[in-house]
């Protein structure tokens, strides 16, 4: 029975799991923490990488290893393959302003949909070069490729073979903005247009969903690794129907697609997915943190949030939580920052705080439900996964701002599965057909007050500059 691994190198942490190829059994796994901060020296992954790999029992005996990871980082690399400086992460918002810069210069937000399927925000890596070009030119001179957090990780894994050796795949390339999800093809323009012209770094090799990206010391095959989405959709087993919603750092809503996504608004990104079709996605920068932070203004843990968010009633009795704690993405407001409206003798419990929590950031994400289904997208229920998820108040209070049945897959680790079917697609030739069980539903009468209270607040949310 051969052993396939898959990693999750994303935000707050790195998981691996090691899985049977045939079954798709979970044999051993390991999980290690990533330093805070929106700027990462991309070292601290390798570490965690290798504190996962060895808590799960080593890497000596697996197959194959694809990676998953957090999307959109900037890893600036030298001639000799050396880091330049700590990577800018997919939710620093320093480059908010090169953003709209790259945006005016292309012709607006069409020309962007048209050219790659995005729309410039901070998240987004073309954006993050402009600001290296403008910020730090000394580095952008040195900058000989640059990559994103798999990509790195997948070469490091592969003995770091040059910079030719450097690969990624349709999914990761796809939110870079110089890469077109609907051509397949790099748009080396706009690459050199965030260096305004007078600089090309190597971009690595972008591949197809079963192709290896070489092999580890020990003879393991890499697969082509995936952005942390398009592999949480492949671990979680989605069909078409379904929508899946992230509560990671990130809070994320996507489906696969089978064309690619056009939304010159900007809040669907028109992302590939790791088949060979396609992924719209919508990112908000709030989701599980804003439960943590909710937590500590109470002075209790997650699980206590979430008992106190189910004594409140539904829409709390008005009070709204707009959670945009790290500014937001969806909507464009990298510099605003939460509030908190509706507050009365009545509402000022922890209850209410507890609810008023979960429903906004449920509620921001439910406006990405609308912008899918905008974009074309059936969406006949969700599933929810990342951490998250493990709170029952999430869990029993989506259904009511969603509208929609939720579904919600055993915990787990869905961005480290969906690298790991990677892995034995490569190994083995063929897509495993493993299947996700004991899958929990929850439903519950729709309460459209939530989202229209929650409507009325955001819009009197400023974005401070
Ligand atoms: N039971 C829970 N209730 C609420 N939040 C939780 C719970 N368990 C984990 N989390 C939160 O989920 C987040 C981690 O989720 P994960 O999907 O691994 O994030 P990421 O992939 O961005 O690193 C952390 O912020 C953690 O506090
Ligand atoms: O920027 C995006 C998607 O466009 C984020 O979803 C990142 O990919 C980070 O993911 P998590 O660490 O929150 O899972």
């Amino acid at each position: 029975m051969p052993l396939v691994a898959g990693v999750d190198s994303s935000t707050q942490s790195c998981k691996v799991v090691i899985r049977d190829a045939e079954t798709g059994a979970l044999v051993r796994e390991g999980r290690a923490a990533h330093p805070d901060g929106t700027e990462v020296h991309p070292d601290a992954w390798w570490s965690a990488l290798t504190e996962a790999a060895e808590q799960a029992g080593g890497l000596d005996d697996v197959a194959a290893i694809s990676v998953g990871g957090q999307q959109h980082g900037m890893v600036a690399l030298d001639e000799q393959g050396e880091v330049v400086r700590p990577a800018l992460l997919w939710n620093d918002t320093r480059s908010a302003g090169a953003a709209e810069d790259l945006t005016r210069e292309l012709g607006g937000p069409q020309a962007w949909a048209d050219a790659v399927g995005l729309v410039p925000v901070a998240s987004f890596t073309v954006t993050k070069l402009r600001w290296l070009a403008d910020a730090e030119p000394g580095n952008a001179a040195r900058t000989a490729a640059v990559c994103l957090p798999h990509d790195w990780l997948t070469w490091r894994l592969a003995g770091s073979p040059g910079l030719d050796g450097l690969r990624t795949d349709r999914s990761d390339a796809s939110g870079t903005g110089y890469w077109a999800a609907a051509t397949g093809e790099y748009r080396t323009d706009l690459l050199r247009l965030a260096f305004h012209d007078r600089h090309q770094p190597i971009v690595p090799v972008v591949l197809g969903p079963a192709e290896s990206a070489g092999t580890t010391a020990a003879g393991a095959l890499l697969g082509p690794g995936a952005g942390d989405n398009a592999a949480a959709a492949f671990g979680a087993g989605a069909r078409p129907g379904d929508v899946l919603v992230s509560i990671g750092t990130s809070g994320t809503v996507f489906s696969v697609a089978d064309t690619p996504a056009n939304d010159p608004s900007g809040i669907v990104a028109g992302f590939a997915d790791v088949t060979g079709r396609f992924l719209p996605l919508v990112c908000t920068l709030n989701a599980a943190r804003v439960l943590t932070t909710a937590a500590a203004m109470l002075g209790v843990d997650v699980d206590r949030l979430s008992e106190l968010a189910l004594d409140a009633p539904a829409g709390a009795d008005g009070l709204v939580l707009v959670p945009y704690l790290e500014g937001e993405r969806t909507p464009n407001k990298p510099h605003a920052s939460g509030a908190v409206h509706g507050l009365t003798l009545r509402t000022g419990t922890p209850a209410h705080l507890a609810r008023a929590a979960v429903e906004g950031m449920l509620c921001a994400l439910a406006d990405g439900l609308d912008a899918l289904r905008a974009q074309g997208a059936t969406v006949n229920r969700v599933i929810l996964v990342g951490g998250g998820a493990r709170s029952e108040a999430v869990r029993r209070i989506a259904p009511e701002v969603f509208g929609l049945p939720v579904v919600v897959p055993p915990p787990g680790e869905y961005v480290a599965d969906g690298a790991a079917r990677q892995a034995a697609w490569v190994a083995t030739g063929t897509a495993p057909q493993w299947t996700v069980k004991d899958t929990q539903e929850y439903g519950g009468t729709p309460v459209p007050a939530i989202r229209e209270q929650y409507a009325a607040a955001r819009e009197l949310t400023v974005d401070r500059h």
